[in-house]
């Protein structure tokens, strides 16, 4: 496939890059920056030489780029990749766009604006949320697909089964995550800062992170009512990983069995999805580098209540992995074309 990355000099855009460079179906045609058009993508990340020395242009060539493109990711700050998704399908109606960020997960443009606080632009998008193992069938017939976002994919990966069968009370959900500082991209910030990362752990935008709406939405959808979650993230010192740590009090009456057996039916057949089943600890390390998610759960007798646990790379099943795994839904590909990859250990 002709592809292009739009904001290719971020976290995401160089995972992208790493993991088209094995793709046997990928052709990059251009990557685009606003900061340092000119410059080849290798001078920024020497890891993806003899891979790419292409030469990064600047999004005034957009028009260009989406006729001559079939796939166009797009990998900006949120509030960005409408105005592109807008003037990329009108340039080509027939692109694929596959946007990770924020702009196209939501069915309710109003959650969005009130959320992200940007009005949205491309209202008459018909876009696919692309959570692959919960909406394959959508995206195999999309035009644009809003990617999830990290926590996301993690927390609704691990509660999808408990709610899809019934098994829980639905007011009664909390995810608590952690996300390595990798989640918060490239550019600088005080919060990312080395000496302010390193041998800390910390909380924030609790009762307010934007991946709440998000998650409520999804399982809501399942559920086939509107519900509400607590989410609390933390920044944790490690470059990679989401660990989502998710509780819910189980209904009267439902047993071990049917806990293992809702995991089981969901994801028994999915190649990306782990199943460490009752007992097992899910860890980011185990699943760095690659589009894994590993997912247990723990019944605790004592309080009713289900813990379900799942590890995700945060810029791959995270991110640019799941982004590709789309593509290759809607491209008819084998889903794990590019992506079958062992992490590295230790
Ligand atoms: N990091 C993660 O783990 C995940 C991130 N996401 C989402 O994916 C998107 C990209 O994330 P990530 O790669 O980490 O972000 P980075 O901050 O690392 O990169 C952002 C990219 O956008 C470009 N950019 C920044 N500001 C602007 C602007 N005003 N106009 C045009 N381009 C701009 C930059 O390019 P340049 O300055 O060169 O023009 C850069 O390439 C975000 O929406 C993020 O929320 C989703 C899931 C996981
Ligand atoms: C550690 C960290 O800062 N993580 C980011 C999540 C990145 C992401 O997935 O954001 P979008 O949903 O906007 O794409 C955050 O908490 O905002």
């Amino acid at each position: 496939m002709k592809i292009s990355i739009i904001g290719a000099t971020g976290y995401t855009g160089a995972e992208l890059l790493r993991i088209l460079a094995s793709h046997p179906a990928a052709e990059v045609l251009y990557i685009t920056s606003e900061s340092q058009p000119g410059t080849a993508i290798n001078e920024i990340y020497p890891h993806l030489t003899r891979f790419y020395s292409k030469k990064l242009v600047s999004l005034a060539e957009l028009e260009q780029i989406a006729k001559q493109s079939e796939v166009l990711f797009i990998g900006l700050p949120h509030g960005h990749a409408m105005e592109v998704g807008r003037k990329a399908t009108a340039a080509n109606p027939d692109i694929k766009i596959i946007d990770l960020g924020a702009d196209y997960r939501f069915k309710d443009y109003a959650v969005y604006e009130q959320w992200y606080k940007v009005a949205h632009t491309h209202k008459e998008a018909q876009a696919v949320y692309g959570l692959t193992e919960l909406k394959r069938s959508q995206v195999r017939g999309a035009s644009i697909i809003g990617n999830p976002g990290c926590y996301t994919t993690a927390s609704i990966l691990a509660l999808a089964p408990l709610v899809q069968h019934r098994l829980i009370d639905l007011a009664t959900i909390i995810v608590d995550a952690k996300s390595g500082v990798s989640g918060a991209g490239r550019g600088l910030n005080l919060g990312a800062h080395f000496t302010e990362v390193f041998e800390n752990v910390k909380a924030y935008n609790v009762a307010g992170h934007r991946h709440t709406p998000e998650i409520e939405a999804v399982l809501g959808e399942l559920a086939g009512e509107d519900l509400v979650i607590s989410f609390t993230p933390h920044l944790i010192p490690v470059a990679r990983g989401i660990l989502s740590t998710c509780y819910a009090t189980l209904k009267q009456g439902v047993t071990a069995a049917a806990v293992d057996k809702a995991y089981n039916s969901l994801y028994g057949d999915e190649y990306f999805i782990r199943l460490l089943g009752p007992g097992g600890y899910p860890a980011t390390k185990n699943t760095r580098g690659t589009n894994f998610c590993d997912l247990g759960w723990h019944i605790d007798q004592r309080t009713g209540r289900v813990v379900a646990v799942a590890a995700i790379d945060n810029l791959v099943k995270g991110a640019a992995g799941q982004a590709v795994q789309n593509m290759n839904v809607l491209f008819k590909l084998e889903e794990r074309t590019g992506l079958d990859n062992a992490p590295l250990y230790p």
